[in-house]
């Protein structure tokens, strides 16, 4: 049956006059009302882990705004979490995770199907979602890739430059080839628990898969997500993946192809041109304003937005920032962005 929804349309190729528009990081700290809902649940991980009240913060920019797509409110962090990592976040800096450097660390580690005790409230904020979010609106899962998710449970922290991750690539490669497959195992058990719970598209996050060059690229960037989206190809045929490889770069050119991938994600360290030819070409794409203009707004961001709906406009296209809103977004900013997208 042909998809009624705008972003499942997309998903199949399909070209819109008007594409329809989501944003990373929708439900966050630009929003009064998340600064409220995240005082109540005391600290970011406990509102993770609330479903009624992740719930309503998901449910919140869909309220302001109207996106065509909600994601689900986790974070890409649960996963190691469940796996037996410990995890804090620490404010201003941001996320502390026990690292893994020596093979005992790893052996400590839970096996990939005993995620679901910690992120059984996951699947219930997927299942409240499915059903109280308004019928034009398409539910998004999502998990981290997992070179992403390495990079900071080798390094027990965000890195500017992914450093200890690429040091034990060198260094204990089969070490760093078992946190790989055991992070894909995962991914795949976890993504396949939002969709049974009701996820109608899944997003694969892989936010430092730039720091990946030449065959590093391929083994690890590419192999990882093409094997979880061939596994949950086999269960889940309908299920359109989004894949994010951020600063790709020439990388991006027939990721569609190489992973399987119905959508690929761009970051706005390429133009929308560029990506208009090179990738595009081969499917749906997802992008790429800069999240800056959130911040400034005016002139540049209405022109920008255009620019952007221009680039894609003879392909399928899911309209979104580069890159997760920041905190200091203006909420009016956003619903600038929208009406201009949609009148475009
Ligand atoms: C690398 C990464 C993380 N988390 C994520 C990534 C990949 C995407 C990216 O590159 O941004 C993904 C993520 N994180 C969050 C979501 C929810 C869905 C969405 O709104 O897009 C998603 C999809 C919520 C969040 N995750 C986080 C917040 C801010 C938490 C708060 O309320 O203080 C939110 C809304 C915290 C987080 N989580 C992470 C970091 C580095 C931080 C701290 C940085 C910061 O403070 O902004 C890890």
């Amino acid at each position: 049956m042909a998809p009624t929804k705008t972003i499942l349309k997309a998903l199949a190729g399909e070209v819109q006059d008007t594409p329809p528009i989501w944003m990373m990081r929708q439900a966050g700290r630009y929003l009064p009302e998340y600064r409220a809902t995240r005082a109540e649940a005391g600290d970011f991980l406990s509102l993770c882990y609330n479903s009624d009240l992740a719930t309503e913060v998901t449910l919140q920019p869909i309220r302001r705004y109207g996106f065509d797509a909600a994601i689900l409110f986790a974070d890409i962090l649960l996963v190691p979490q469940a796996l037996g990592a410990d995890l804090w976040f620490v404010t201003g800096e941001g996320p502390r995770l026990s690292t893994i450097t020596q093979q005992s660390e790893f052996d400590a580690l839970k096996g990939a199907d005993d995620l679901h005790d910690t992120l059984a409230p996951v699947y219930q904020t997927v299942r409240n979602l499915a059903s109280s979010l308004p019928s034009e609106t398409t539910l998004i899962g999502f998990a981290g890739a997992p070179w992403t998710v390495a990079t900071y449970m080798i390094a027990g922290r965000g890195t500017p430059d992914q450093g200890p991750a690429h040091a034990l690539k060198e260094e204990n490669r089969p070490l760093f080839e078992a946190v790989m497959n055991r992070l894909t195992d995962a991914t795949i058990v976890y993504l396949s628990a939002q969709i049974e719970s009701g996820a109608e598209v899944v997003k694969i996050f892989d936010s430092w898969a730039g720091s990946l060059k030449g065959q590093d690229f391929e083994d690890f960037a590419v192999a990882p997500t093409k094997r979880i989206i061939e596994s949950l190809k086999v269960k889940y045929p309908n299920t359109p993946i989004i894949a994010f490889p951020r600063e790709g770069g020439d990388g991006y050119i027939g990721f569609h192809e190489k992973t399987g991938a119905d959508c690929v994600a761009i970051d706005n360290s390429v133009s929308p041109e560029w990506a208009a030819e090179h990738v595009q070409v081969s499917g749906c794409v997802q992008g790429n304003l800069a999240s800056s203009h959130m911040v400034t707004g005016g002139e540049d961001l209405v022109r920008e937005t255009k620019a952007v709906v221009e680039a894609f406009r003879k392909g399928p296209h899911i309209f979104n920032l580069g890159h997760g809103i920041t905190p200091d977004a203006d909420p009016a900013n956003v619903q600038l962005m929208i009406d201009t997208v949609r009148e475009a």
